[in-house]
């Protein structure tokens, strides 16, 4: 028996697509009828005037188009003439999206080797040949070491960052690469570099290279082995590029002036801005099908055909969390915002409130001093918001684009929901642990609290579970809204009703039944109980404050409700993540 060989090429083709959304003005057909072919070892551009459907075709052929009542999807999408799904889509191809999402704390070589460690069979040695290969390909030797970089750290230049987006997905070998605007944002001279590299790679692997490009200059035509021009959902040439392409339109009485970029040119002849060219459409139309479109159509049925290749998963789950621990660790310690500022920033912070409620009475000269009660109850209870806040509000802000990360990774079938999401969240609880320490270390003594050993560690243990609580509230905003502004806008709408709730500002017995369940809701309100007993259930003041309270819990079933809260929202954030998956996607 014949064995076959270990990476097919694949020609992709797509016959009778038609994409259709429902507007208020009735069905809007961005792609319309149309067929055609992108070949294995040959880059195919896609283009056509803004508006025209090349991001919806290039995704449609990704299986990444919104489909459901009001967005229908007909005809076929073929890889060696197989249907494949989005969930098949990995097994053979990879997607770069137009926004390099790539984690600002990491290395160049990091980012590559993170993508190589999931999807590359083999020992450390071979993963690290592979990474080394990718990075010689796309040239990127020099800035291997260099740190991606963003808003806070100097980093590696755009078209660097772009050919990392692209080692990331090369790493695992697809026979197909798909880009979205790969050149946007680069100088002509990146982007002619970048372009060249992806023909190389076709050329020299029989790979599937397949982007959609806006105005690429003279030489960067010249580089596209197939080009497919869209207007209006529609494809009005598709064939080689260079000279043929030239030859047809100037057959066809549209001739690109000499020394003019032919980019330009059609683009020129493509835009619907121009009644003339408005007039033209109906031409081009016509042209392509009684010249091109029977060309096509041979072309799709003489295409590869063969299975796709099923990829496994190289690590389990338990393999696959050490290493998003292991990565995350990195970019969480390397953030200066994170660790340097955060640190000090809660020194400070502490160290107020220890001035502020420095050493309070505790009642032993005169217990019946209702001033020094409300002191230390204000003081417990602030301590309690304020550790939680400097857990949630970090999370809040980067939640947001880390899942962003997470929603292109997972896309890229590199590891599930859970093995990211427990491996973020322990390193997410251990970022924060110093923190409420350093607050109690420095706070407690400062103010006076309870001296005695068991209280202070109850009360330390009360402030981690309330700092991980904050992490948990965090990942819920985070979760809910799509990007950090509007997750930061809207948590002070969470989180001020559960202050409101936390018995501190009214007493609980005092709330109205029909809002008054929402302190069950209110992390505060366990926080407050099993701090507040902790501190005065050996006391001097009389009448002993717990008792105006009115607490329903001792102060170990609060701190078991906080933690059972704690893990009922991070639970909540999780599933919420796989419901919303499908929509940010
Ligand atoms: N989900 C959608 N709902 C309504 N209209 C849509 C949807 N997706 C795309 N369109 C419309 O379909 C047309 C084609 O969009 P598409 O993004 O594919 O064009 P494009 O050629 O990539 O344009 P550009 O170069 O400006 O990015 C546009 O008019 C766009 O507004």
């Amino acid at each position: 028996m014949n064995k076959q060989p270990k990476y097919l090429p694949i020609d992709i083709t797509f016959k009778d697509l038609k994409y259709t959304v429902a507007t208020k003005n009735g069905d809007k057909v961005i792609l319309n009828n149309i067929e055609g072919i992108c070949k294995s070892g040959e880059i195919t551009a896609i283009l056509g005037s803004s508006g025209a459907g090349k991001t919806s075709l290039l995704n449609g052929l990704c299986q990444r188009l919104q489909v459901d009542q009001n967005h229908r999807l007909e005809g076929s999408i073929l890889a060696n003439q197989k249907k494949y799904t989005s969930k098949s889509f990995p097994n053979f191809a990879s997607y770069v999206m137009q926004d390099d999402i790539l984690p600002e704390t990491l290395t160049v070589r990091e980012c590559i080797s993170f993508a190589a460690d999931f999807k590359i069979k083999g020992s450390k040695e071979e993963k690290e040949k592979k990474v080394d290969e990718v990075i010689k390909t796309l040239k990127l030797e020099r800035c291997q070491n260099t740190l991606i970089g963003g808003n806070f750290i100097k980093g590696v230049s755009g078209g660097e960052r772009k050919r990392t987006s692209i080692g990331f997905e090369l790493v695992s070998n697809p026979q197909v690469i798909f880009l979205d605007e790969p050149t946007s944002g680069l100088d002509s001279f990146t982007a002619y570099i970048l372009i060249n590299e992806l023909r190389e790679y076709a050329h020299n692997t029989r790979k599937t290279v397949i982007f959609t490009i806006h105005q690429p200059s003279t030489d960067i035509w010249q580089m596209f082995d197939r080009i497919i021009l869209m207007i209006h959902g529609q494809i009005i040439y598709q064939g080689p590029g260079r000279e043929q392409i030239l030859n047809y339109f100037s057959k066809n009485s549209f001739v690109c002036p000499h020394n003019s970029n032919p980019g330009d040119y059609f683009l020129s002849i493509m835009h619907s801005e121009s009644s003339t060219n408005v007039q033209n459409f109906p031409t081009y139309l016509e042209n392509y099908q009684q010249q091109l479109q029977g060309l096509v159509h041979q072309e799709i049925e003489q295409s590869n055909v063969s299975d796709l290749e099923k990829r496994q998963q190289v690590l389990n789950i338990f393999q696959q969390i050490p290493l998003i621990i292991k990565r995350c660790l990195k970019i969480n310690f390397r953030n200066p915002i994170l660790v340097k500022s955060r640190t000090i920033q809660s020194i400070i912070m502490a160290t107020y409130i220890g001035l502020i409620w420095f050493q309070l009475p505790d009642g032993k000269n005169d217990p019946t001093n209702i001033v020094d009660v409300q002191n230390r109850a204000g003081l417990i209870y602030f301590l309690s918001v304020s550790v939680f806040m400097e857990s949630v509000n970090p999370c809040v802000l980067t939640f947001p684009v880390d899942k962003a990360t997470f929603l292109r990774e997972e896309n890229a079938k590199l590891y599930g929901q859970f093995a990211y999401f427990t491996g973020k969240f322990l390193v997410d609880i251990l970022s924060n642990l110093p923190l409420p320490i350093l607050d109690t270390l420095i706070a407690y003594f400062m103010t006076g609290l309870r001296l005695e050993t068991g209280a202070f560690f109850f009360y330390l243990i009360t402030m981690i579970i309330m700092s991980i609580t904050g992490v948990s509230v965090g990942y819920f905003v985070g979760t809910l809204f799509k990007d950090a502004n509007t997750s930061m806008s809207m948590m002070p709408m969470i989180v001020i009703p559960f202050m409101l709730f936390s018995g501190f500002y009214k007493n609980r017995s005092d709330y109205a039944s029909w809002i008054g369940w929402v302190e069950y809701l209110s992390p505060f309100k366990y926080a407050f109980q099993a701090l507040c007993i902790n501190e005065f259930e050996v006391t001097y003041f009389i009448p002993n404050p717990i008792k105006s309270y009115n607490f329903e819990f001792s102060k170990g079933e609060a701190l078991g409700l906080l933690i059972v809260y704690m893990i009922i929202v991070s639970m909540i954030a999780f599933f919420l993540l796989s419901i919303f998956k499908k929509k940010l996607q």
